[in-house]
C-alpha cells in the first residue's frame, strides 16, 4: 500500500521507527518530513500528507507530533480527510471500521513505540464496514464549519 507519512520534530523519532516497520512489511512510504529534530511547525507537514491523498499519490496517511492533537486538528481542515487521533488498539480498529478514517494521528510523547506499531498494524488491516456508517459519513461530507 502507498502511505504518506509526516511529523514535526516531536514526532520525528517515532515516524522513523514506523516508517521502517511498514517498509519491512512491503508498504511504500512517502515521507514528507520532517527529517531532523530541529523545531518545525506541524501544519506544514499535515498539509503535505493531506495533499498526497488529495492527488491520489497515497491511499492513506500517518501524522505524528508530540500529542497528535495538532496534527489531527490540522488534517481535519482538509476536504476529504477523516483524520483520527488514536492511542489505543480498539480505537484504531473502530476508526477504520466505522469512520473509514484515511489519516492516522498519534502522539509520540503519549505512547511508546510498541503500542504505536500495534495501532498502525491494526489500523491498516481493518476494513471499512460501510452500511449505516457510510450514511453517517455522507452527512459529514455535507457539513460546513
Ligand atoms: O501541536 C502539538 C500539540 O497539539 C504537538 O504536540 C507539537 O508537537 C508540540 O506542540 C510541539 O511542542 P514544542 O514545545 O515546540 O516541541
Amino acid at each position: 500500500m502507498k502511505i504518506a507519512i509526516g511529523s514535526d520534530h516531536g514526532g520525528y523519532s517515532l515516524k522513523e521507527m514506523i516508517k521502517e516497520h511498514l517498509q519491512s512489511q512491503g508498504h511504500e512510504l512517502l515521507d514528507v518530513g520532517t527529517h531532523s529534530l530541529d523545531s518545525v511547525d506541524f501544519p506544514d507537514y499535515s498539509a503535505q500528507v493531506c495533499q498526497k491523498l488529495d492527488v491520489q499519490e497515497a491511499e492513506l496517511g500517518i501524522l505524528i507530533c508530540g500529542t497528535g492533537i495538532g496534527m489531527s486538528i490540522a488534517a481535519n481542515k482538509h476536504k476529504g480527510i477523516r483524520a483520527a487521533l488514536v492511542h489505543d488498539v480498539y480505537s484504531a480498529k473502530m476508526t477504520r471500521a466505522h469512520n473509514n478514517s484515511n489519516v492516522l494521528c498519534m502522539g509520540a510523547r503519549v505512547i511508546g513505540d510498541e503500542l504505536a506499531k500495534m495501532i498502525v498494524d491494526t489500523w491498516l488491516s481493518t476494513d471499512f464496514e460501510g452500511g449505516r456508517h457510510q450514511r453517517r459519513l455522507d452527512k459529514l461530507e455535507g457539513e460546513s464549519c
